[in-house]
């Protein structure tokens, strides 16, 4: 990345396969500004129509556009083409979200006149995408807010650009206006400007705690902008008794290490119960040391490809250390498997000795297992995090669930299902340093218009009754 240009370079190849200059951040308001009347006035109906037309155009590119994402991200193949698969579906499911949650309302009462509830949308909207899902998450928060209404300024994360623009490619096509959804190419900085420019009315952001809180305080002085924050987590996988080994490991692998554990939503810890340690941490050592770790487009396919680049791929190396230093015990070491290319082995340490466990999203395959006595001592240390994204269960009966769901401290709470994966057809966010209590999937709709209360009549009907001297 120089002061003009942003370069993207494959994970699986350390190649640069596309590069583009960086954009201005004023004249993509002015033009998202100037589109702004038209498209929020134009009948809903229409506008559904259009992101019925993306929907089509990107089933049309699916094959190029899952290639780009497993080139940009070194995500395999087969992972990318779900994720272009999420993208198609966000649009039925957004248009059913839309009339659910921000329908108009009518509400009769003859004396008063009509109420109707109503939304509007609120304006320009600046969307902030991150890496792991470089087309499905930020689509998460365009798709919604065009049908609201709004315009969407898009900048994707400096790491997957080259997708970011093929995602607003896909809208161009399908007819959309060049000035109702842009790609802004950009990095941190670009995000800032945005973030903090008079004219933009909304800020829906897809990343870290760390950038989430800069533009949460950034914005402390604008109550008036819309802001949905999804940030990450360091969520438990929890295990208590169970006879189905193999099916537990198979659970926990996938919540930890697919993606390369490049998910908001990956298990960082696995706490067990004293019973259990013993088989589930073998099950699952088993079940990792057979995981094919390769480039995205390798036959056999892998389960996970590399992680984005070196340097990631080394501060999680080194984390992996300092948690050592810090008291952890290896179980199974992360180990770098290609020269020079950001390829880990999934890795595993126990960090119940650790004098002071790290609350901190490691974002990589790196899982900490944690010995506990109890069920008790098990949700005590579930919820021993800042972060609030998900969390699962492993075993145990359907009260201990219930006491589970009753007890824990997140905003997605699953039973014999790994921690990510999650459904764009419920809420999908979190609490503490996971979000700000604006949930996106089905409930992107409610941060992408505001409601407006209206009593009508239609001609003037009042009379004072008191307080009138005789006339
Ligand atoms: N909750 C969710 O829905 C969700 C989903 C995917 C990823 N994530 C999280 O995203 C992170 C990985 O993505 P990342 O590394 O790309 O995140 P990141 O925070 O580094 O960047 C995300 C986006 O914000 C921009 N940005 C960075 N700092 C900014 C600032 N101060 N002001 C404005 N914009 C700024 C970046 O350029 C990028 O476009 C992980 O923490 C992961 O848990 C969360
Ligand atoms: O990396 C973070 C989220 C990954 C994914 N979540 C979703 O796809 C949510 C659904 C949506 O936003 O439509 C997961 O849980 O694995």
């Amino acid at each position: 990345m120089s002061d003009t240009q942003i370069v993207s370079i494959e994970p699986a190849t350390g190649k640069e396969f596309w590069s583009g200059s960086i954009g201005n951040v004023d004249a993509a308001i002015e033009q998202s500004r100037e589109a702004l009347a038209g498209w929020a006035r134009r009948p809903l109906a229409q506008r559904i129509e259009f992101m019925r037309r993306f929907a089509n155009e990107v089933r049309k590119q699916a094959d190029p556009f899952a290639e780009l994402i497993a080139r940009e991200t070194g995500k395999p193949l087969w992972e990318a083409r779900t994720e272009v698969e999420a993208v198609i579906n966000k649009v039925e499911i957004s248009i059913t979200a839309y009339a659910e949650r921000t329908g108009n309302k009518k509400l009769d009462s003859a004396l008063q006149g009509t109420a109707a509830v109503r939304h509007k949308p609120h304006g320009v909207m600046a969307v902030l995408g991150p890496y792991n899902f470089p087309a499905h998450l930020p689509n998460g928060h365009i798709v919604p807010s065009l049908i609201a209404g709004n315009t969407v300024i898009f900048k994707p994360s400096e790491r997957t650009p080259a997708t970011g623009e093929f995602l607003v490619k896909c809208f161009h096509a399908a007819e959309i206006p060049a000035g109702v959804v842009q790609c802004l190419i950009g990095g941190p900085e670009e995000g800032k400007e945005l973030v903090g420019h008079w004219l933009v009315d909304g800020v829906l952001f897809t990343g870290s705690a760390r950038a989430g809180i800069a533009i949460n305080r950034k914005l402390a002085s604008e109550p008036g902008k819309i802001v949905a924050l999804e940030m990450g987590g360091n969520n438990p996988i929890v295990v208590l008794d169970t006879p189905k080994l193999e099916d537990a490991a198979a659970t926990i692998i996938q919540s930890a290490y697919t993606s390369a554990g490049q998910r908001c939503t990956a298990a960082r810890r696995l706490i067990v119960v004293d019973s259990m340690y013993d088989q589930i941490v073998e099950a699952v050592k088993n079940l990792a040391s057979r995981l094919i770790v390769d480039e995205p487009f390798a036959d056999p396919q892998p389960f996970m490809g590399p992680v984005i680049d070196n340097e990631t791929a080394d501060l999680l190396c080194d984390s992996f250390v300092a948690l050592m230093n810090r008291g952890a015990t290896p179980l199974m070491h992360m180990r770098r498997l290609k020269e020079g290319l950001p390829f880990l082995s999934p890795a595993m340490l126990d960090a119940t000795d650790m004098n002071e466990r790290l609350d901190l999203e490691l974002f990589g395959p790196l899982l900490q297992v944690i010995r506990v006595r109890d069920f008790d001592e098990a949700i005590k240390e579930a919820n021993a995090t800042r972060y609030g994204l998900s969390a699962s269960l492993i075993g145990g009966q359907p009260r201990d669930f219930e006491t589970f769901w009753n007890e824990i401290r997140a905003g997605i709470i699953n039973w014999n299902r790994p921690t990510n994966g999650a459904s764009s057809a419920a809420p999908f966010g979190g609490i503490g340093l996971s979000g700000n209590h604006r949930p996106a999937a089905f409930y992107a709709a409610d941060y992408c218009a505001y409601p407006v209360a209206s009593t009508e009549m239609a001609q003037p009907r009042a009379s004072i009754g008191i307080g009138l001297s005789e006339g």
